[in-house]
């Protein structure tokens, strides 16, 4: 199988990173600022337990050729639109996009595109970053590929996909029920990207202050009825593992939009948050805090867009 990872960010560096050092075959799509970069600096992950040296195959836009088996979209929601028009001449008859964007508004943009036939359902669980190096950085040691067939089927193309990430240095799942878990990852990240946006800390310095867990335990809530109403309820076990990682004390955790936030970068609040609330509203369910949280980063958008 060849793969062709766009963008060699953080999770695409991670996960396509992996997969080169474990021996697959691997091609990074990237821009010539992150291609002078990689030249200068060389391509690194840097884990909880050391640095990888990966050698990568990489290409520009103007390079690419053939076709790929498969397309793992790693950029952020706001680059997605140039992204496609970079790999179109090489997404061929039998090719496959997997993305590990947050969200979920970005399977519609990849469908209406390419086919909804050749989107995999996909997310990823990581805490990682670039440095300014451009070294890749994971944080923790949460490192999940998640993937499957939107009907659940074990066809013989999510088998070979399957086998392709299985080993290669990070936990890859095969998924018989993606799109609830896509609602699960949401919950998740939609409430810690609130939480951490709008009060400009990490879960541990929320739960602290008075009042914070339970404005924590409310953004997870109204979350989780938008989910239900969708008829995407999560699993009881995973409310309460995600309850858990939101409200524990002392931690270091933050949600990748809050990093973008405090470094003045774009934030990824039109598919993070605002197309919660237009799902809530599809589905008559209110959502207060979450309203907040999108005039909050709304006005942040705006305001970087107008300096
Ligand atoms: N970081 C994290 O911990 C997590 C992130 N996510 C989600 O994953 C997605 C990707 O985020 P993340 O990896 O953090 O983002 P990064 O900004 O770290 O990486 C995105 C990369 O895409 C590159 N890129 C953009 N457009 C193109 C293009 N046309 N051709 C080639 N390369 C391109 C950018 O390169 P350039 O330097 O040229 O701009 C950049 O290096 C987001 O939706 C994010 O929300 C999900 C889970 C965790
Ligand atoms: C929820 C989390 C931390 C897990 O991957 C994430 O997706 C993010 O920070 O963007």
């Amino acid at each position: 199988m060849r793969l062709l990872v766009v963008g060699a960010g953080a999770t695409g560096g991670y996960f396509g990173g992996r997969l080169a050092a474990a021996g697959r075959d691997v091609t990074f799509l990237i821009r010539p600022k992150r291609a002078a970069e990689i030249a200068k600096n060389g391509f690194v992950i840097v884990d909880p337990k050391g640095e990888t040296r990966i050698e990568a195959k990489i290409v520009t836009a103007d390079m690419l050729k053939g076709s790929y088996d498969l397309i793992l979209m790693s950029v952020k929601a706001y680059s997605l639109a140039a992204a496609m028009d970079d790999i179109a001449p090489v997404v061929g008859p039998n090719t496959l996009i997997l993305p590990v964007l947050n969200g979920l508004k970005h399977f519609d943009v990849l469908a209406e595109r390419f086919g909804a036939e050749r989107v995999i359902g996909s997310f990823c669980k990581i805490n990682a970053r670039l440095d300014d190096h451009g070294r890749i950085i994971q944080m923790s040691p949460l490192h999940d590929l998640i993937y499957g067939e939107y009907d659940g089927s074990r066809s013989a193309r999510i088998d070979a996909i399957d086998a392709f990430f299985k080993d290669a240095g990070f936990d890859a799942r095969l998924s018989d029920d993606i799109g609830r878990e896509l609602w699960e990852k949401w919950v998740l990240l939609a409430s810690l990207g609130a939480a951490t946006c709008l009060m400009r800390g990490t879960i541990g310095d929320i739960v602290a202050r008075p009042g914070g867990r339970s404005f924590i335990e409310a953004l997870l809530a109204e979350v989780t009825a938008v989910a239900t109403a969708h008829g995407k309820a999560p699993d009881p076990a995973y409310l309460e593992a995600t309850r858990q990682l939101l409200t524990a004390q002392g931690s270091p955790m933050t949600a990748s939009m809050y990093r973008d936030l405090i470094k003045g970068l774009p934030v990824e609040n039109d598919e993070i948050i605002d197309d919660l609330l237009a799902r809530a509203a599809s589905v008559g369910v209110k959502t207060p805090y979450f309203h907040l949280a999108a005039i909050h980063l709304g006005v942040y958008a705006a305001r970087r867009r107008e300096e």
